[in-house]
């Protein structure tokens, strides 16, 4: 039966300190590591083991990716790393404290560039510290200066439809290691999630999520591993 796992990367230093991410290739923190041990020990111990493993190019993922799979013995797997499953970009917040710029534009504003569907955050200036635009890793890519959930999910989908869903189709057990919100885009896909409520979903760190598909590729409810 084809399996989808999904993994969001363990707690980052930028999750730790509370500060707007995006595209910024943070590391993740210890405890982070440990999360990332601990969801390759579930898999290990639920005898989910994956077949075939996608992450982003932002190393968060990667190691979380290499760490759980280390835990299972899976660590020979074939990868692909691709940009469209990176975060969602936070433009000009990248770096700003979450907790400072709710002081500062009201907590109301905060949650509308964190929350809402389609208002993305304001845009990152060029001459931004945080401006990835000349960076190795996205050569020949259209780097996009802010993102919203929706402009999120219009990368990530067709990347899902191209070149996930075929290894899927072929029986394999699919692990995404990958962010909040390119993995919120993925879950609304795949449950059918209305716009005004996939913003209350809230994705925890470390923790596999499981899809099982039946013959025909449609997904049955997602489970938390933990609790299967
Ligand atoms: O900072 C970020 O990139 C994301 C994920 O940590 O934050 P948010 O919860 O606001 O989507």
């Amino acid at each position: 039966m084809p399996t989808l796992i999904l993994v969001r990367h363990g707690q980052s230093q930028w999750n730790l300190e509370n500060r707007f991410t995006g595209w910024w290739d943070v590391d993740v923190t210890e405890k982070g590591v440990a999360e990332a041990r601990a969801a390759g020990q579930l898999l290990k111990e639920k005898g989910v083991l994956p077949t075939r493993a996608f992450t982003s190019v932002q190393k968060r993922a990667i190691k979380t990716l290499h760490l759980a799979l280390e835990e299972c013995d899976r660590l020979w797997i074939p990868e692909t790393k691709d940009w469209r499953l990176n975060e969602r970009h936070y433009g000009g917040l990248t770096g700003l404290n979450k907790a400072e710029t709710a002081e500062k534009h009201g907590e109301e504003q905060v949650k509308i560039w964190r929350r809402s569907f389609d208002v993305p955050p304001p845009p990152l200036e060029a001459d931004s510290e945080f401006d990835l635009a000349g960076d190795a890793r996205y050569a020949g890519i259209d780097v996009p200066n802010t993102e919203s959930l929706k402009l999120t999910i219009e990368r990530v989908i067709p990347y899902w439809q191209e070149e996930i869903l075929p290894e899927l189709a072929k029986g394999e057990t699919v692990i995404i290691s990958a962010h909040g919100n390119s993995l919120r885009a993925l879950v609304k896909h795949l449950s059918n999630i209305p716009d005004d409520e996939i913003t209350g979903l809230e994705i925890p760190t470390g923790q596999p999520i499981v899809y099982e598909f039946d013959a025909e590729l449609n997904p049955g409810e997602y489970y938390y591993l933990k609790d299967a």
